[in-house]
């Protein structure tokens, strides 16, 4: 089980938003698109999951690699060791997500994070965020103008710069810097001990990590499911998390 027609499954964290005036469970076509068009079988993954253990760990056994999704909702700060509020919270997004992460890293399966779903990884293994950038003077401008059309939010904005010799310059295939885009108003303060640094923008701020003592788990802070279907650097990212799904289904079977 997990594979349809040879392609891997993979599951895929939802957000919980208001539709009109009921819940739902939501995630953009740009994330499976990104999937699809790299030769997977995308699967979202309902926060009901959470709600009897067998039903979460029965689902982790069919699927061959884990997308953590971008969301404009922000992990509730107590998770990394803060106090207070969030305004935007989705704290049934943050229990299945942790939940999975946790499954995922025990079974060596593959990861991608994105956006939220890198400081998802980052707090999972013990990090901490900077709640708003822009409020600690430290860093440049990284949330979107929400007022611009969605191609001019989604725009490069700033470099960054990959590690040598790190898991994202051997998927990138260099350790040279390149344009990303960038919407997000937190952002790694620590990594914690099981993260590596993958790169970072000109302004120091972590953008990638992967997980030590793991095929493939690695995260970015910018969007490469935007435009994934041209832009050389996400054909690059989304190929090589599915060829890790391919091989991660091929080593679990009996
Ligand atoms: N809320 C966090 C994470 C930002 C993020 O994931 N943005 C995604 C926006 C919607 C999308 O494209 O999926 C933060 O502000 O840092």
């Amino acid at each position: 089980m997990g594979i349809i027609f040879d392609k891997p499954l993979i599951g895929v964290v939802m957000c919980q938003n208001h539709i009109g005036s009921h819940l739902g469970q939501t995630v953009h076509n740009k994330y499976l698109d990104a999937i699809v068009l790299a030769g997977g079988v995308p699967l979202p993954l309902p926060h009901q999951l959470m709600h009897a253990p067998h039903l979460l760990e029965n689902s982790m056994t069919l699927l061959d690699g884990i997308l953590l999704t971008g969301s404009p909702s922000n992990i509730e700060p107590w998770h990394y060791g803060e106090e207070g509020k969030e305004e935007h919270a989705d704290p049934a997004r943050d229990r299945l997500a942790f939940g999975i992460i946790t499954h995922a890293i025990g079974k060596k399966m593959p990861i991608f994070g994105i956006c939220r779903g890198l400081q998802e990884l980052v707090v999972a293994n013990g990090g901490s965020l900077y709640r708003q950038l822009h409020m600690t003077h430290l860093f440049q401008e990284h949330r979107e103008d929400d007022a611009l059309p969605l191609d001019q939010q989604y725009a490069p904005v700033h470099e960054v710069q990959p590690e040598a010799e790190g898991l994202l310059s051997q998927v990138l295939g260099s350790a040279q810097s390149f344009a990303v885009n960038s919407l997000h108003g937190q952002g790694i303060r620590e990594p914690g001990p099981q993260l590596r640094i993958e790169a970072r923008a000109p302004d120091g701020l972590i953008e990638a990590v992967s997980l030590r003592q793991h095929p493939f788990a690695l995260a970015v802070q910018w969007h490469p499911e935007w435009h994934s279907d041209h832009d050389p650097v996400s054909q690059r990212l989304f190929a090589a998390f599915i060829h890790a799904a391919l091989c991660y289904h091929k080593e679990k079977q009996p």
